[in-house]
């Protein structure tokens, strides 16, 4: 009988049927366990957290007064007034800052004569502030943001950005408003509140404002980074800067605000790419310009994308803390990455900020070539940022560049560089991440808080040494159209999202205080579970 009569051709048939019945049932009762998992170890480890850290969303008690919600807003309009701006390294508007320092002593006039606080130049135009608690032993904890601001192109704003306008009482317009002055401000809004009532912070604490943030930090956080050390602080309970703000309506599967806390950050790698050639007449050019040979190597490098590293980061922790709060389908989804991975990847894919969230990603930001219409340039330079998921290295970036160039005419250099910051601890046993998250529910009330990696960076990395727990986030809320805004046109910022930026500052005071309990101490949480 042959191999392929029918009969045997029945019986394979079969038989791949079975096997594809039984793959199939497999899968549903992996993905249903999955999802009971999933869905189980985040119910039970967020209602035991809510229990244990004694403040539960709901409870609202200590909340900054809603009477000064416009006082607050027209003393963020006022700092906005201020142009900080960093150009570049050491080309700043350095009389602006001091004009800045000055404003923010007139604003806050409670802290700044508190016995309690102490404040420092630091390098000139950073600050430092000191705030002494009144029990000793515990580790401080350090508050960060930056007192700089990226350049504006006044022309893309409806209202000029250095202006401090307030529009139809809604929207504090202006350069810094979502980032960093809202962080500044709103620190020292949520402290002079809680001095005034009299209270005073167990806990030291610092708030470091560097002021070189948006290039670099070197001059700033660096310089407060090593005064810090001189004085034998070698180490901080945990680190706050800026991060991701909270997301309204981004996040398929629910229309609650989803809260992002930075728990690690993406690695970043700046190339120069040159081409160089001889000068010329334009009238008798060459077959190829050094313009024409990197531009053709940017435009390799600008279509080939890095491959999707999703799930080698937090990615996942991201998702199965999200998989409770979501529809069903949604929930089958974000539980059983192992399954699903590939149709998250390419949906992700679609929209700049989610691929930005899958990959490293390659920006083509700079480009300089020529001096007049007629003559062929000698060289051509290309500046290339890349931003590095924390699977891969710098290393990996130089490797995949030089391969998808591959033009020995191109020169490539590394002008900056540092790897992806090591991953935080955001267990439920981890105070410091707790205490941030059980922070955003009090004022959020609805956000879904989950664990993520901040695809920008911040002035962390000049803490890094002080302590493993180091997050970025922002609290305030944006949408879908509010993201372009970030080193863009029309920068703004919600009255009452910057209210609830103020309580949030408020409540991390007061929370960081409630976590010195004997309770807190006594528990293993800086254990993983
Ligand atoms: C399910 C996914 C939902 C996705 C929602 C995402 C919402 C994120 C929105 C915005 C992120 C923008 C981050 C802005 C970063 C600001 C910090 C910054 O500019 N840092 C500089 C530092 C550098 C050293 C000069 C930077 O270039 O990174
Ligand atoms: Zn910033
Ligand atoms: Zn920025």
């Amino acid at each position: 009988m042959s191999l392929f009569s029918r009969r045997n051709i029945r019986a394979f048939n079969g038989v791949v049927a079975d096997v594809l019945r039984v793959a199939c049932l497999f899968s549903a009762i992996l993905i249903l366990i999955g999802t009971t998992i999933a869905l189980c170890r985040t119910i039970l480890i967020e209602h035991r957290l809510d229990v244990k850290l004694g403040g539960r969303p709901e409870d609202t008690r200590d909340v900054v007064d809603e009477s000064r919600i416009m006082k607050q807003a027209e003393r963020l309009a006022g700092a906005l007034k201020i142009p900080t701006i960093s150009y570049k390294t050491d080309h700043q508007e350095t009389k602006a800052f001091l004009a800045l320092h000055e404003y923010l002593q007139k604003s806050f006039p409670v802290l700044h004569s508190h016995p309690a606080v102490k404040r420092e130049i630091v390098n000139e135009l950073s600050l430092l502030y000191t705030i002494q608690g009144t029990k000793s032993g515990a580790l401080p904890y350090l508050l960060a943001s930056h007192l700089d601001v990226v350049p504006v192109n006044e022309k893309g704003w409806l209202v000029p950005p250095f202006g401090g306008f307030i529009v139809n009482g809604t929207y504090i317009y202006g350069r810094g408003a979502m980032d960093d002055k809202c962080g500044v401000m709103g620190i020292l809004e949520a402290l002079e509140y809680l001095l005034q009532q009299g209270e005073r912070p167990h806990r030291t604490f610092f708030l470091a404002f560097g002021h070189d943030e948006e290039v670099s930090g070197k001059r700033g956080a660096q310089e407060i980074a090593k005064l810090l050390k001189n004085r034998g602080i070698n180490e901080l309970d945990f680190v706050l800067d800026e991060g991701f703000p909270i997301s309204d309506d981004l996040t398929p599967g629910t229309s609650r605000p989803v809260a992002m806390v930075g728990v690690s950050e993406k690695g970043t790698a700046t190339l120069e790419l040159s081409v160089f050639g001889t000068p010329g007449h334009s009238s008798f050019p060459p077959a190829e310009t050094p313009i024409g040979v990197l531009s053709a190597g940017l435009a390799r490098l600008e279509q080939r994308k890095f491959k999707s590293m999703f799930g080698s980061g937090p990615e996942k922790q991201m998702f199965e803390h999200l998989a409770p709060h979501v529809t069903f389908m949604y929930k089958l989804l974000y539980s059983n990455l192992w399954f699903f991975g590939p149709l998250m990847e390419s949906h992700m894919a679609t929209m700049p900020v989610t691929n930005a969230f899958l990959r490293t990603t390659t920006a083509i930001t700079m480009f300089q070539a020529g001096v007049k219409e007629n003559i062929v340039p000698q060289s051509a330079t290309a500046v290339v940022n890349f931003r590095i998921h924390p699977a891969q290295t710098v290393n990996d970036v130089l490797e995949f560049t030089r391969e998808v160039i591959a033009d020995a005419r191109i020169q490539i250099k590394i002008k900056r560089s540092r790897e992806a910051h090591p991953i935080s601890p955001h267990g439920p046993y981890n105070v410091p991440y707790q205490l941030i998250s059980t922070s955003i529910r009090q004022v959020y009330r609805q956000a879904i808080v989950v664990p993520a990696v901040f695809i920008a960076n911040t002035d962390t990395r000049w803490y890094l040494d002080f302590s493993t727990n180091i997050y970025r986030f922002l609290p305030t809320l944006i949408k879908l159209d509010d993201i372009g805004r970030y080193h863009g046109h029309n920068e703004r910022m919600a009255v009452v999202n910057y209210h609830h930026a103020v309580n949030f500052y408020y409540r991390i005071m007061k929370n960081a205080d409630l976590a010195l309990s004997k309770e807190y101490t006594t528990q293993p949480f800086s254990a993983e579970l």
